[in-house]
C-alpha cells in the first residue's frame, strides 16, 4: 500500500513535459485564447493606423457624422457676397451659430475695379475674414473656398476679367487660411448659374429626389444677366435644338439625391435689370425716354459707358415705355429658328410641368418690396405679373419731385428709373418668358429650411452639387 502511494505521488510530481501539457491542455486553452486576442488587438490595430491612419479616418469619418464646411463667394455684378455652409453626410445643412448659413454682402462688385485687379481682390478682405471666423480652426485648411463671378466679369471680358481672377487667386493664396485652388476661382457660365439657382430653391423646398413635375422653375434677375431654369421630361430634352459652336447648351443633365433631372437653362447677358436700362436707353438715344420719370434730366452709367437718360417733354408713360422695352428685348424682331422662342432668338424650353410653379428672385423681389406691393420683411410672397404692371402705372404717373414721398423705400439713385424698371420686369415676364399676366408666381428672397431662413441664391446649389459629386 505504502509502495503504491509512493508510486502515485511519484507519478504526480515527476511527470515528463509532454505528459504535463497533455494533462493541463484545458487550462492552457482557456488562458491562451484571451492572451492571443489581446496580442492581436495590440499588434494589428496600431499597425493599420500607422500605415494609413489619416486616410482610414477620413474614409470612416462620414459614418461618424462628418461635417464639411464650404465657403462660396458670389462675385455679382452689383456686389460681392460670401456664404458659409456646413453640410453633413446626408447633404443636410447643419447650423452655424444660430443660423443655417453665414451670409454677408458688400458693394460694389469686382467689376467696379476694371483697371485695378489688386483693389478688386482686396475688396473681398472683410468678407473673407468674417467667413474664416465661423469655420472651426482645425477645419480651415481643409475647407474649400470658391469664387464664382457672374455677369459683371462676363461683360468685362478678356484681359481685365482674367487679371481680376488672377489677383483673387493670389489674394486667397496669401491671405486665406482656407483651402484654395486656382480652378476654384472662375467666371461661372450663365447655364451653371441658372442651374445652381434651381438646385438651391428645390433643395430648400425639399423637392430634390422627387419626379421632375414636382419641382419648381426659377427666374433670377440679377444686375447684369437674367436666368431661367426648369426641369423638363427626358423626351422634351431630346427635342432641344442643337446649337452652333460657342453657344451654351440648353439642357443639362443633373443627378441629385438619387434622381436624374434634365434642366432647361438659359442665361441672357445684358438683360439683368441694370444692364437692361442701358439697352432701353440705347433704343431712344438722345431723343428722351418715355421710361424716365417726368422732370429728370441726366445720364446713366453702366459698364464703363454713359447713356443719355432724360424724360421726354410729354413725360413718362407705361404704354410708350413698354414699346421701347419690347424693342430692347428684341421680342418680335429677332428670327426664331427654334420651335418657340422667349426673346432674342432663344428657345423657350417647351414649357411643361417643371414650369407650372415659378420662383422668381433677386431684383423682382427687391423692386416689389421697395414700391410696396409686397411686405419687405417677408421671405416669400405670391404675386402675378400684372402686379408689376399696376406698380409701373403708378410709378410712370409720378413726377420725379413727388417720387420720394410716394415711394419712400426706393433709394434716390433709382427713382428716375422706377417706371423703366417695373415696365421692364412686366415685359420680361409676359412678353419675354411668355408667362400669363395673371399666373400666380412666388417672389422669393429666402426659403425656410428646418425653421431657419436661407438665402435663395446660387451659391448653396453650387455647394450641394460639389458635395453630392463627392459622395
Ligand atoms: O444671396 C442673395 N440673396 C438674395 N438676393 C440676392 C442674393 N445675392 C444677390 N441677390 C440679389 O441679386 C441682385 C443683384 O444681382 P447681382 O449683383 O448678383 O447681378 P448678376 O447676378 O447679374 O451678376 C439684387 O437684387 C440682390 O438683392
Ligand atoms: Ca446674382
Amino acid at each position: 500500500m505504502e509502495h503504491e502511494k509512493m508510486v502515485k505521488r511519484n507519478r504526480q510530481y515527476g511527470d515528463s513535459m509532454p505528459d504535463k501539457i497533455h494533462r493541463y491542455r484545458g487550462v492552457i486553452l482557456v488562458i491562451s485564447v484571451p492572451v492571443l486576442l489581446i496580442c492581436f488587438v495590440l499588434f494589428v490595430m496600431p499597425k493599420t493606423d500607422s500605415m494609413g491612419g489619416g486616410s482610414v479616418n477620413r474614409k470612416l469619418s462620414p459614418k461618424f457624422g462628418s461635417r464639411n464646411y464650404a465657403v462660396v463667394f458670389d462675385a455679382g455684378s452689383s456686389g460681392s457676397r460670401v456664404h458659409v455652409f456646413c453640410l453633413d453626410q446626408h447633404l443636410d445643412l447643419v447650423p452655424i451659430g444660430s443660423d443655417l448659413e453665414l451670409f454677408l454682402q458688400k458693394k460694389p462688385g469686382l467689376s467696379a475695379y476694371p483697371s485695378d485687379p489688386a483693389a478688386a481682390a482686396n475688396s473681398l478682405k472683410s468678407l473673407l475674414e468674417q467667413a474664416e471666423d465661423v469655420v472651426p480652426m482645425e477645419l480651415r485648411s481643409n475647407t474649400p473656398v470658391r469664387v464664382g463671378a457672374t455677369a459683371g466679369l462676363r461683360q468685362l471680358g478678356g484681359n481685365a476679367s482674367d487679371k481680376i481672377l488672377q489677383a483673387v487667386r493670389n489674394f486667397l493664396k496669401s491671405k486665406s487660411s482656407l483651402k484654395s485652388k486656382a480652378s476654384w476661382v472662375t467666371v461661372l457660365d450663365g447655364s451653371q448659374e441658372g442651374a445652381y439657382q434651381w438646385v438651391t430653391i428645390n433643395y430648400l423646398l425639399g423637392n430634390l429626389g422627387r419626379k421632375y413635375s414636382d419641382t419648381v422653375g426659377v427666374v433670377d434677375l440679377g444686375g447684369g444677366s437674367v436666368q431661367m431654369a426648369y426641369a423638363i421630361s427626358e423626351s422634351d430634352a431630346q427635342k432641344a435644338p442643337k446649337l452652333s459652336d460657342g453657344e451654351d447648351t440648353y439642357v443639362q443633365a443633373m443627378y441629385l439625391k438619387g434622381a436624374k433631372y434634365y434642366l432647361y437653362v438659359h442665361s441672357y447677358l445684358h438683360y439683368g435689370l441694370l444692364a437692361a436700362r442701358a439697352e432701353i436707353l440705347k433704343v431712344t438715344k438722345e431723343s428722351g425716354s418715355p421710361c424716365i420719370l417726368t422732370g429728370h434730366h441726366g445720364s446713366y452709367k453702366y459698364g464703363g459707358k454713359v447713356y443719355p437718360a432724360s424724360a421726354m417733354s410729354q413725360g413718362s408713360s407705361v404704354t410708350n415705355c413698354r414699346l421701347v422695352a419690347l424693342k430692347a428685348l428684341k421680342v418680335n424682331e429677332s428670327t426664331c429658328t427654334h420651335m418657340k422662342c422667349t426673346f432674342d432668338g432663344v428657345w423657350n424650353g417647351g414649357g411643361g410641368d417643371g414650369q407650372k410653379n415659378m420662383f422668381v428672385a433677386s431684383f423682382f423681389f427687391d423692386r416689389a418690396a421697395e414700391v410696396g406691393f409686397i411686405d419687405p420683411n417677408v421671405a416669400v410672397a405670391r404675386v402675378r405679373p400684372i402686379d408689376f404692371e399696376s406698380a409701373a402705372r403708378r410709378a410712370c404717373d409720378t413726377r420725379l419731385d413727388d417720387a420720394k414721398a410716394t415711394f419712400p423705400r426706393v433709394v434716390p439713385d433709382n427713382l428716375p428709373y422706377l417706371c423703366m424698371d417695373l415696365v421692364y420686369q412686366y415685359t420680361l415676364l409676359v412678353d419675354g418668358f411668355g408667362l400669363d399676366a395673371r399666373q400666380e408666381m412666388t417672389l422669393v428672397k429666402k426659403v425656410k429650411y428646418k425653421n431657419s431662413l436661407v438665402e435663395a441664391a446660387w451659391p448653396l446649389g453650387s455647394a450641394i452639387e460639389v458635395a453630392s459629386s463627392m459622395n
